[in-house]
């Protein structure tokens, strides 16, 4: 073969590969646009597209008839026949280069399964300011969420919620952009009130309301650094648990700083130590008849006993705000230690085992160190709302993560966990001094008698509190005088023998 003969054979070779990769393209383009017309909008267009075709060749003999060359006539007539094609690899074209582009965003940051496959992009789609992507990958939905920073930074976005289609390798990622801001003032509102037993509004993230159930999540630890907004979001859940009708005790050994006269009208506000214990060894015995009656009657839950039963068993509601004030036994005397322990054991046996009683508790705390916070007592509280805390140590002890530490310091900002999921959100505003006001519910029962130690302020009637601020006026907690029992245990217990035997 001389010279010339192979530089034509490679000419020959460079031509077909050229076709080939052509053809190639435009299959691909086809292939592609095609399954573009998966989009509504897209269907509309290539429909359209179809009919200019259509009416191209019904109405060819005017194209035939456009003073041209034939050949420029023939062009012009197959050009309009071939629209809908050109149109598949147009959209075909744009969206493969989309995809390049993710692909090459996941390479840059090294996301890829286990099979060496990045993630490949389906689509995006617009629905109320945010943007939903979705990816198909092997990456399982645990690793989208653990590497969230990085691919918010990828996707310049901050990503709210990952779900997951039913084969497991489709992703929806719901997004707003990276400079979206939640709002920094929401004001609680009685309307935001649930009617269900046992859900608890506590704010808003950028996507939705942010609430929790406590027949599934039964208790909750509010942590932050002093001024985060802790006592602020105990409170929004404190109001609501009144208005629903449910007993509270509000622990406070600041001398009842915290929670001031005026939440006496709703419940007892405990200011010692020994009144705590004996309250908590109450609520340890009734926890213990509930779980009794409830396996009796093979209920899983108070929501379910009460719909079952048609009484009305109240849900009880302890709150602390500080826990430290309760647990840290720091520089205490020999004398007071046995009684730290006891409110402590109390406390870590209704955390464990009042889950389903409806005996909840909400508990704050500033500096959540082991030493304050025991592991059997956190361990066994599901909802997590921790605020910003520069000490990243301490985010990991309340959330798991360090991702406390990258919140912004805004005031009732927080995270909100409970099972792998993280979400920032902004919590209601609840201020005494507009929200405490007349409430008409009907308080539920007990099985124990829990007596109420009826505080005698000094003085009380001359600081006339309910004159200078009316709208405090309590209307009546139909048992006002404490907690004595309209409950008939003993009649509670036989219809419990009954029905359970009935089943
Ligand atoms: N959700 C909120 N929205 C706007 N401002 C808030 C919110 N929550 C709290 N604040 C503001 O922050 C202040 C401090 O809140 P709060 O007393 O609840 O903090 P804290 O975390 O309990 O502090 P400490 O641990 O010192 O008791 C409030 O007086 C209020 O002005």
């Amino acid at each position: 073969m001389n010279g010339l003969e192979k530089e034509l054979n490679r000419g020959l070779e460079e031509a077909l590969k050229v076709i080939f990769e052509s053809i190639g393209k435009l299959l691909k383009g086809i292939f592609l646009g095609i399954k573009q017309l998966k989009n509504l909008k897209y269907l509309i267009a290539f429909g359209c597209m179809v009919g200019i075709a259509v009416s191209a060749y019904f109405l060819r003999g005017f194209i035939f008839k456009i003073e041209a060359p034939i050949y420029i006539q023939r062009l012009i007539y197959l050009t309009f026949l071939c629209v809908p094609i050109i149109y598949l690899v147009c959209i075909g074209n744009v969206k493969d280069k989309i995809q390049e582009k993710y692909r090459q965003m996941f390479k840059e940051i090294e996301f890829k399964g286990k099979d060496n496959k990045y993630p490949y992009f389906l689509g995006v789609r617009e629905a109320d300011k945010k943007l939903i992507y979705t990816f198909k990958s092997n990456i399982s939905i645990d690793e989208w969420k653990g590497n969230k920073g990085r691919l918010e930074t990828a996707m310049n976005c901050n990503i709210l919620q990952y779900e997951q289609e039913n084969n497991k390798k489709v992703i929806q990622l719901t997004t707003v952009p990276a400079d979206f801001k939640i709002p920094t003032m929401l004001k609680w509102d009685d309307q935001y009130i649930e009617q269900k037993d046992g859900v608890i509004k506590l704010g808003e993230s950028a996507l939705q309301q942010i609430s929790f159930d406590l027949n599934r999540v039964p208790h909750v630890l509010a942590a932050g650094e002093t001024g985060s907004g802790k006592s602020v979001i105990l409170r929004v859940c404190l109001w609501q648990m009144i208005k629903k009708g449910c007993k509270v005790f509000m622990i406070d050994f600041k001398g009842g700083v915290e929670f001031g006269l005026r939440y006496e009208d709703f419940g007892e506000v405990i200011t010692e130590r020994k009144r705590a214990l004996e309250v908590l060894t109450l609520l340890v015995e009734e926890n213990e008849k509930r779980l009794a009656l409830f396996r009796q009657m093979q209920v899983k839950n108070l929501a379910e006993f009460n719909s079952r039963t048609g009484k009305n068993l109240c849900r009880i509601g302890v709150f602390c705000d500080e826990i430290a004030e309760m647990l840290d036994k720091t520089g205490i005397s020999k004398e007071d230690k046995p009684l730290f322990e006891q409110i402590e054991g109390k406390l870590a046996t209704l955390a464990r085992l009042s889950r389903a009683t409806g005996i909840n508790l909400f508990l704050g705390v500033q500096r959540p160190d082991a030493k304050i916070l025991p592991g059997q007592i956190k361990n066994n509280i599901p909802v997590r709302i921790s605020g910003h805390f520069a000490d990243k140590a301490a985010s990991e002890i309340v959330l798991g993560t360090t991702d406390a530490g990258n919140l912004p310091d805004i005031k009732g900002r927080f995270l909100f966990k409970v099972g792998n999921e993280i979400i920032q959100f902004q919590s209601y505003y609840f201020d005494d001094d507009t929200m405490l006001h007349d409430v008409d519910v009907t308080v539920g029962g007990t099985l124990t008698e829990m007596k109420e130690v009826k505080k005698q302020v000094k003085g009380l009637d001359d600081i006339k509190i309910f004159e200078e601020t009316p709208k405090v006026k309590v209307k009546k907690l139909e048992d006002a005088e404490g907690f004595d029992l309209n409950f008939d245990y003993n009649s509670m217990w036989d219809d419990a023998l009954k029905k359970g035997g009935d089943e």
